[in-house]
């Protein structure tokens, strides 16, 4: 992680995922430390996939907390966490593990409109947490017996919600996509930095000299 710079506010992502931390540097942001939380993903009866999104990323932001204040090399700052979640209407698909739930994924959002719900929550230093919603409709074309074993194969579906990840492979099924394509990926970054700069955070500090 970077040397932190004095005075700026201490960052920690509450996540174990490569892609989080790779688009908050797609927007100049670096983390000063990652605490990955893992925590019980399982929805409640009846829940919405967006209330379900929301939830989980304050939860994770929750957990990521509670083992820092267990650390006496903690200084405080801002956690920020995020949960992706793939539904079809009311229906929340599975992060598939094994092939076969990947395959009935793939079979539901073959040729129709599916949404992505990603909550992003941040915990500031007084412990108050405030959460955004990205919501995106995607449709996906209809997908041919090879598109499907293919993709398969290609193990990319693996532990991603829905059972695919549209920045790899998955990026040629989609017809139409109206909403965040970056939380899609798993973090909005409009949201985010929206909830970044509401807390003092300078969200253009590592902007200068990109290239
Ligand atoms: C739909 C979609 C999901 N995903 C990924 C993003 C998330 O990593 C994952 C959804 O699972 P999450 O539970 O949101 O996150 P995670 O367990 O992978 O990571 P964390 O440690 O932050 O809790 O699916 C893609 O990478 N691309 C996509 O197109």
């Amino acid at each position: 992680m970077s040397a932190p710079t004095p005075g700026r506010l201490n960052l920690i992502l509450a996540s174990g995922s490569p892609r989080r931390l790779a688009l908050l540097d797609q927007a100049g942001i670096v983390p000063d430390r990652l605490m990955p939380a893992e925590i019980d993903e399982t929805p409640k009866r009846g829940e919405l996939p967006r209330t379900l999104a929301a939830r989980l990323a304050a939860e994770k932001a929750a957990k990521a907390l509670e083992i820092l204040a267990r650390d006496p090399e903690h200084r405080g700052g801002l956690v920020l966490a995020a949960d992706t979640v793939v539904a079809v209407g009311r229906r929340i698909l599975p992060k598939p593990e094994l092939v076969d739930e990947a395959a009935a994924c793939l079979k539901l959002l073959s040729g129709r409109s599916h949404r992505v719900y990603t909550g992003v929550a941040l915990v500031n230093a007084a412990g108050h947490v405030r959460t955004r919603l990205a919501e995106t409709r995607l449709r996906f074309k209809r997908l041919s017996r090879e598109d499907v074993e293919a993709y398969l194969g290609s193990g990319e579906w693996r532990g991603k919600a829905g059972g695919y990840a549209v920045q790899g492979l998955a990026g040629t099924f989609v017809v139409k996509l109206v909403g965040s394509y970056t939380g899609v990926v798993g973090l909005p970054l409009y949201e985010t930095l929206g909830l970044l700069a509401g807390e003092g955070y300078p969200v253009h500090a590592g902007w200068a000299n990109r290239l």
